[in-house]
């Protein structure tokens, strides 16, 4: 079995979800995580999965928009054999396979209306029975349902059934969409760079410099979380930024003659961070997590972060990286001479020399 995706967020939604699924996961309350598509509702099931009593036991996915009605009927609750026509033996559903564990509705907004009757009965009564069969079965699973959907609106146009909602609704997650928390792109972005470069130890895929960063933390991820991972898979093959960022469809709500840099500012403007709800505007927030990331590994958890996060440390890394860049800039500038150098930075020549050797500054070699 291959082990979960971690989540990955250090935004404030993200942090507060991370917090939510500690909470609920003890208390296994149905939950209805919803969210724009590859936003991360499965990670986010896994988690609570993982975190909860039941993480021995197994995390069952059906994805209700997948199947046509009687497959999706049978796939749940299974059948006896003779059932209907090519029921040649018993199958077990995934109400049984998921006993004691977790059964993750996916789309659970395109289950037609028959099931949702059926699911209803199933949550009320904690008993279903099998397609031909007259036997009940007890079942005890942690359901977790999943959508991209207004499932309100959907109850008003009478396609979901207000009752079921209810009793899938008792704790609600609700996952913003990528481009509104921005400050989870460096962290996200450096955990799938160390993931595919694992898996393609050939690849010549560099990490994003601050102004490549700029660009995917203002980039609006129509496809969310899912479409950065697959940039990120790409650039394994392509190992060019700029023909990752060629590739992006772009944002239709922005005109195309305009500057990048307009087009960023217009998806900031556009992106709803700017509420007064919201800790700080998108623009800082962002910039903030991209410099916090070149010296902080944020793929990490929350927890391992503030136990590795230290102020002392950080000022030495940020320093020195500082200090390399000014020595470099002041001896490209007077042609590598390190006398002229030491007397512009004002250091001893050789202090100067035990930095180049310390930071592995070397003169080009021509
Ligand atoms: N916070 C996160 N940390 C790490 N990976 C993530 C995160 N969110 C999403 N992903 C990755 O993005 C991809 C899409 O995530 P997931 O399938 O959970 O999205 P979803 O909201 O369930 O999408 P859909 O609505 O299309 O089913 C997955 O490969 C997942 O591992």
């Amino acid at each position: 079995m291959t082990s979960p995706t971690p989540l990955i967020g250090v935004s404030r939604p993200m942090l507060k979800i991370k917090e939510l699924i500690s909470h609920v996961a003890q208390t296994c309350l149905n939950i209805l995580i919803t969210g724009e598509t590859g936003v991360g509702k499965e990670v986010v099931a896994q988690s609570l999965h993982a975190e909860s009593n039941r993480s021995k036991n197994n995390f069952i996915k059906i994805n209700c928009a997948a199947l046509p009605e009687t497959l999706l009927e049978s796939e749940l609750y299974g059948y006896e054999k003779g059932a209907f026509t090519g029921a040649h033996k018993k199958r077990s559903g995934k109400f049984l396979t998921a006993d004691k564990g977790v059964l993750f509705l996916d789309e659970i907004g395109d289950m037609p209306l028959t099931l949702q009757s059926k699911m209803l009965h199933v949550l009320q009564s904690g008993e279903f029975s099998p397609l031909g069969s007259d036997q009940d079965f007890k079942t005890d699973v942690w359901i977790i349902a999943a959508t991209n959907q207004c499932l309100e609106e959907k109850i008003k146009d009478k396609t979901f059934r207000e009752d079921l909602f209810y009793r899938l609704n008792i704790i609600k997650i609700d996952i913003p969409p990528l481009r509104e928390r921005p400050e989870d792109i460096p962290a996200l972005v450096e955990y799938y760079l160390k993931k595919y470069l694992s898996e393609y130890p050939k690849s010549n895929a560099v990490k994003p410099d601050s102004q490549i960063m700029e660009r995917l933390c203002t980039y609006h991820w129509p496809g969310n979380v899912r479409q950065l991972q697959n940039c990120i898979k790409k650039l394994m093959v392509l190992n060019s930024w700029d023909k990752i960022f060629e590739e992006l469809p772009i944002d239709a709500n922005t005109p195309e003659t305009s500057s990048s840099e307009d087009r960023s500012q217009a998806k900031l403007a556009g992106s709803g961070m700017h509420s007064p709800d919201y800790p700080f505007d998108n623009d800082s927030g962002s910039r903030r997590m991209k410099i916090i990331s070149e010296f902080v590994d944020l793929s990490t958890s929350s927890e391992k972060l503030f136990e590795d996060i230290s102020l002392k440390k950080i000022k030495k890394l940020a320093s020195d990286k500082v200090e390399k860049e000014v020595i470099i800039f002041v001896l490209e500038k007077v042609g590598w001479n390190r006398s002229k150098a030491a007397k512009i930075l004002k250091v001893s020549y050789k202090t100067l020399l035990y930095k180049m050797s310390e930071f592995n500054v070397n003169p080009p070699m021509n």
